[in-house]
């Protein structure tokens, strides 16, 4: 077999699908990019296509080698999303070939269901208790939100009791009946982290999510002396070598490797083996859209240190459309009392509607996230 096309399509609400064509009639999909930046990805994904067209799709990791080594420079959001892209395209192209979904390639289930979470309220956290409530209707119990608003490097103790509030109003409405992870979005500065999260341990959040950028990953183990809250970070990291240091150094209870940024299958499969060894969980970043979601799956079906799956399901960035407006096989994405349950159909388990796909894509949003400035005028982190 060999690989004939690539041709991608940049798609509301924020999304790009590749699809990948053989000289055997197979066609596998990816969903490389990097949100706000989808033009950068879709270029990297045909400079790329250059080591792919005439290749045989079934070398998956030789394939995920000349791309990740053969340029000389290597790693970052751009490049490595690209790769994820066409990485996912690969192994859905090679469980099709073989008849079987992509977790029996890789050795077949370790659990039978995995737990989903949701995101409430939007890029400021507000309206967090309708939205918990609404979403217990349809059997969430975990949930994801923005711990904070803007935070300067120093801020008040009006900021930081404005963040705590919210999260004492949850506790105070749901008790413990259900939990929740607070993403500081990387807005906080290390100083400032040091006193939420301090503010913050008498709510017991069930997790911590970037409370530093992860350029100040060296923070992690250092906020994680000073609380019981798990840290979460991972988004921002782009291939297993970002992962083995902050796994040595430590302070990470839980890592977020994105399946659309972090170079795919191939190299979440093996940050997943990585953090299990330093008995971290794995809980996959996924604001994306349905290939990615799918991508994650099949990884969280056979690492069993994977806890949780983000999902995008109403999530405030969906303007557009919706996680599954693609799919034409969407029950096979129903959840459960709030879990998923394997993809059973070959490759990834994804039937895309391609016809819907090339329509939409004629009037792709270049989505971009807010710039946010400070009452000073400084940029602030979003
Ligand atoms: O889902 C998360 O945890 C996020 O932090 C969302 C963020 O990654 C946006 O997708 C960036 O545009
Ligand atoms: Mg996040």
């Amino acid at each position: 077999m060999k690989i004939t096309k690539l041709t991608t399509y940049r798609l509301p609400p924020r999304w790009m699908f590749l699809k990948i064509e053989t000289d055997e009639g197979i066609v596998g999909w990816g969903e490389p990019v990097i949100e706000g930046r989808a033009r950068s990805v879709e270029a990297a994904v045909h400079e790329l296509s250059e080591y792919l067209i005439g290749q045989d799709p079934a070398r998956i990791n030789d394939l995920w080698q000349v791309m990740y080594r053969g340029g000389f420079y290597r790693g970052g959001p751009i490049l490595m999303s690209a790769i994820a892209g066409i990485d996912q395209a690969l192994w859905d192209i090679k469980g099709k070939a073989l008849g079987v979904p992509v977790y029996q390639l890789l050795g077949g289930l370790v659990r039978d269901s995995i737990k989903a979470y949701s995101w409430v309220g939007g890029d400021r956290p507000a309206d967090v208790i309708d939205g918990i409530k609404k979403l217990r209707t349809i059997g969430f119990d975990t949930f994801k939100l923005n711990g904070c608003e803007e935070m300067g490097i120093i801020d008040n103790a009006r900021k930081v009791d404005d963040a705590v509030n919210t999260v004492a109003q949850i506790r105070e409405a749901f008790g413990k009946e259900i939990e929740f992870g607070l993403d500081f979005h990387g807005r906080v500065s290390a100083p400032m982290a040091k006193v939420l999260i301090k503010e913050l341990e008498p709510y017991r959040p069930l997790f911590i999510e970037e409370p530093v950028l992860a350029e100040q990953a060296e923070y992690y183990p250092r906020l994680a002396a000073q609380t019981h809250i798990p840290i979460a970070a991972g988004e921002r990291m782009f291939s297993r070598f970002e992962f083995k240091r902050v796994l040595e150094a430590g302070g990470l209870a839980i890592l977020q490797p994105d399946l659309s940024h972090a170079g795919g299958i191939t190299e979440c499969y093996k940050i997943a083996a990585m953090a299990e060894s330093y008995d971290v969980a794995l809980a996959p970043h996924c604001p994306l859209g349905p290939i990615a979601l799918a991508a994650c799956l099949h990884v969280d079906f056979v690492s069993r240190n994977a806890v949780f799956q983000e999902q995008s399901m109403g999530i405030h960035y969906n303007q557009g459309a919706e996680l599954l407006d693609y799919v034409i096989n969407k029950d096979d994405f129903k959840m459960d009392d709030g879990h998923f349950y394997p993809l059973n159909k070959p490759g990834l388990g994804v039937e895309i509607n391609e016809e819907l796909v090339i329509e939409r894509s004629k009037n792709a949003p270049d989505w971009r996230n807010p710039l946010w400035r400070f009452p000073d005028g400084s940029v602030a982190e979003w």
